[in-house]
């Protein structure tokens, strides 16, 4: 595992976006897997920037994110649908017929993983696909325990995960208690992972990430498995390791 230990949350953004362009520069049909939460928030803000201002080039790419709310439509401002078109997809010149993103409305939820994961086999897997990390290790909305096998399926969500993100509903009771996700295994099949944690309340989950041996208690230490990840932190992330290892 490679890592960068950024200043800050605004440097390990940009130097995101930067692994973002370069890896559409080189590959203009480039297969882009997308997470939501906090985290890549402003890296995509830099992308719509370079977009901008630079003329990045996204008409050409896919994309495909990690997960989805069961229950939560692409019009409710709580789905991940609404983030990604909000913060990303309506800014950029995306071709929104190749943005894929798990139905979380299916009538029949169990066939929508397999679907799922079959368009993953089919359009993917990612050329490079950006992780955020939960506070327990988790990554998509794989919570600990998750078979390091697994691959799209439906989820409970941790107590824990409800209460991380109940910041963006009106209140815990709104926030679902269920998702689809991509599983371990479907993540570890990108071609490259660039594993994005910012801020103290991480910091744990990193120590955990790089210290212990990998283990199903941990999903993220299943990243260990795959040949091509970079770790990207902030330096508040990266403060219970004990040694550093390279700096921008
Ligand atoms: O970036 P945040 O908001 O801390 O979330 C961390 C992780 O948690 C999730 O939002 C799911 O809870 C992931 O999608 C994300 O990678």
């Amino acid at each position: 595992m490679e890592i960068w230990v950024s200043q800050d949350y605004q440097s390990l953004s940009q130097k995101a976006c930067g692994m973002i362009e370069d890896e559409v520069t080189r590959n203009p049909a480039a297969v882009l897997g997308l997470a939501t939460g906090s985290t890549p928030l402003q890296t995509y803000h830099e992308m719509v920037e370079g977009y901008r201002r630079r003329s990045v080039d996204y008409r050409h790419i896919s994309t495909i994110n990690l997960d989805e709310y069961v229950g939560l439509g692409e019009k409710d401002p709580q789905s991940y649908h609404f983030f990604m078109k909000k913060h990303l997809f309506d800014k950029i010149n995306i071709n929104p017929a190749r943005t894929y993103i798990p139905n979380g409305l299916a009538e029949d939820l169990e066939d929508e993983c397999r679907r799922y994961e079959l368009l993953i086999d089919q359009i993917g897997p990612p050329d490079l696909q950006i992780l955020g990390i939960g506070q327990n290790g988790h990554i998509g909305f794989n919570e600990p325990h998750t078979s390091f096998k697994s691959e799209t399926h439906m989820i409970e969500l941790a107590e824990s995960t409800r209460k991380a993100n109940a910041r963006f509903f009106e209140s815990l009771e709104n926030v679902p208690r269920k998702a689809i996700t991509m599983g371990i295994q479907s993540i570890l099949k990108s071609k490259k992972i660039l594993l994005l944690a910012s801020g103290e309340n991480k910091a744990e989950a990193i120590r955990s990430l790089l210290e212990e041996p990998p283990s199903e208690d941990m999903p993220a230490s299943a990243l260990c498995y795959h040949e091509d990840v970079t770790l990207l932190v902030d330096k508040e992330a990266y403060k219970k390791v004990e040694y550093l290892r390279g700096d921008e």
